[in-house]
């Protein structure tokens, strides 16, 4: 049974049993079709560990829509890009401008150069350099959350610092986020993580060790509710084998390089609504 289901439905369970309800109070999510506020039962601070070493974690009480969220993820770290029409899904339109634009957010961010005395350095190229050049470092960090930039995105990046620590071989990765949809993208963004941290490792010459995911707001969305209870009391099924393929500059992967083999998941036909 796959290790990431067991921890999604203990997180739920936590959530919903256990969670703080902020119905009464007046908070900024809204649905769009009836223009309602959104709200959600809520659990501060979830920490998960995921030993990418024994297994790949994905969910499959409902199918993860894996090579989406790769795309979403070489948008953010390899294109470093704000603009949808570089993205294949359309996850990102409603926070979009007419021209595509989410603002100054998620892959601008990580795009802006800054000087060290090696030279000029965007984030991820600081990152590439020191896991080859310092991996004994303890700096080895990304931070998207610009503070004077915030005023120009359109959503503030939720999924918003990643710290690498390179202990022998492995390669383990710290993922801070702020504020978690569960139900949405909290499989999602721990897929997308645990990606990018095989794929740095193939191109350091490490292996994927520990993914660890600090969650400040985990929360679940009143229409979200009834979904998740159902999804919950279902039998997880085994993880699938991941696939990388050998590539040595992590500029050259594409979605088709990294694939889950054997990916079983439970039906899943209802179209979940994203709150606003
Ligand atoms: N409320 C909210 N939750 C989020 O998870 C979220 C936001 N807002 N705003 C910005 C981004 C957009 N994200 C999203 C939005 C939608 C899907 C989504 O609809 N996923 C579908 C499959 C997508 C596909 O067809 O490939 C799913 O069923 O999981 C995923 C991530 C994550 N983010
Ligand atoms: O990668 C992502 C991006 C966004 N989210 C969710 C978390 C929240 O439900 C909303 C953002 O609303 P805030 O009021 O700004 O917290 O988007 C996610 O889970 N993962």
């Amino acid at each position: 049974m796959s290790i990431a289901d067991e921890r999604f439905i203990q997180n739920c369970k936590d959530i919903l049993e256990n969670g703080f309800s902020d119905v009464c109070y007046d908070v900024r999510p809204a649905w769009a079709d009836t223009g309602e506020k959104a709200h959600t039962i809520k659990k501060f601070c979830i920490v998960n560990r995921y030993d990418l070493t024994k297994e790949f974690p994905v969910i499959t009480l409902r199918k993860t829509f894996f090579k989406s969220a790769v795309d979403e993820l070489l948008w953010i770290w390899q294109k470093k890009s704000n603009n949808t029409h570089d993205l294949k899904s359309k996850i990102w339109d409603a926070w979009a401008d007419e021209n595509g634009s989410i603002g100054k957010a998620y892959g601008y961010q990580l795009g802006i150069k800054h000087k060290y005395k090696e030279g000029e350095f965007d984030q991820v190229d600081r990152v590439l350099y020191d896991l080859k050049h310092n991996p004994l470092s303890r700096r080895i960090m990304t931070n998207i959350y610009n503070h004077a930039d915030l005023h120009e995105m359109n959503l503030y990046p939720c999924a918003y610092s990643m710290t690498f620590n390179v202990t022998g071989n492995r390669l383990n990765g710290i993922l801070n986020q702020r504020s978690q949809d569960m139900l949405v993208a909290n499989n999602w963004n721990v897929c997308q993580y645990a990606v990018l941290l095989h794929m740095f490792a193939k191109v350091s010459g490490l292996v994927a060790g520990e993914l660890v995911h600090v969650i400040a707001d985990a929360h679940i969305y009143d229409r979200h509710i009834p979904i998740v209870e159902e999804l919950i009391k279902r039998e997880p099924l085994p993880a699938p084998t991941f696939e990388i393929d050998d590539i040595d500059d992590f500029y050259k992967f594409t979605v088709d390089n990294v694939r889950l083999k054997d990916y079983n998941y439970h039906e899943f036909n209802i179209k979940i609504p994203v709150a606003e």
